[in-house]
């Protein structure tokens, strides 16, 4: 939708999963058909939400762990890509992006900021996603871990995204998680936490720049980091 150029107002990274779209009906989907599979009790959609986070691999992994399943090298490994093969087949069969999503981010496109996503699923599916639900054309830039070799939350996850969208030396990260929240700490990058996400914890006890309840609130709290953080 934008190029980088000399006048962006800067660069909002937003993460995937649970600040975007609501993707756990369809990991929930996935991972209860490897259970299935597997001879193994399903976790339904609150269970799995708490598997979000960490990339595909983790959220396999902890699956086990949580099913009392020795992790074992090659066993693991079968686990992770056939859960890959089966939430393949439903990207986007139930996930949808939250309210006032579009109207959102057109109107801060529209408003000069360059727009990236920085997430730990994989850039394929990321992009599947984003393009299936009409988004992808907001973002120049939409960064898995395997587009850089790092995930967050490690900060140069973060910092590459913002630095190939090319929006200039202000970045704000927008994220729902305490990864994302530990991530743009690590970056010195200001985050704008979303409450209605995946977290585990509550987030305002780790301190973001700001916490909104909705999508559309995201505007405002960027005009107030901007106007207390001039850069
Ligand atoms: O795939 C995950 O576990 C998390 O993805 P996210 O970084 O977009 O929240």
């Amino acid at each position: 939708m934008t190029n980088g150029s000399a006048e962006h107002k800067g660069t909002i990274v937003f993460d995937l999963d649970g600040t975007l779209v609501d993707s756990v009906p369809d990991l929930a989907g996935a991972l209860d058909g490897l259970m299935m599979e597997m001879g193994l009790p399903a976790f339904g959609i609150p269970a799995t939400r708490k598997l979000i986070g960490h990339g595909i691999a983790n959220l396999v992994r902890g699956a086990l762990t949580l099913r009392s399943i020795e992790w074992q090298h090659d066993q693991g490994l079968h686990a992770i890509t056939r859960f890959t093969e089966l939430y393949s087949e439903r990207l986007s069969r139930e996930t949808r992006p939250y309210p006032d999503v579009k109207q959102t981010l057109s109107m801060l496109a529209e408003d000069g900021w360059q727009l990236a996503v920085c997430t730990n699923k994989i850039e394929r599916y990321a992009k599947l996603i984003l393009s299936d639900l009409g988004l992808a054309r907001f973002f120049p830039v939409i960064a898995g871990p395997d587009t850089f070799g790092v995930a967050k939350p490690d900060p140069r996850h973060l910092l590459e995204t913002a630095s190939h969208a090319g929006g200039g030396d202000r970045i704000i990260f927008v994220g729902d998680s305490e990864v994302d929240i530990s991530t743009a700490k690590a970056a010195g990058v200001p985050v704008i936490a979303v409450s209605y996400g995946y977290a585990k914890t509550p987030l305002a006890a780790l301190l973001p720049e700001a916490l909104v309840d909705r999508f559309s609130d995201i505007p405002k709290a960027i005009d107030d980091i901007a106007r207390e953080c001039p850069s």
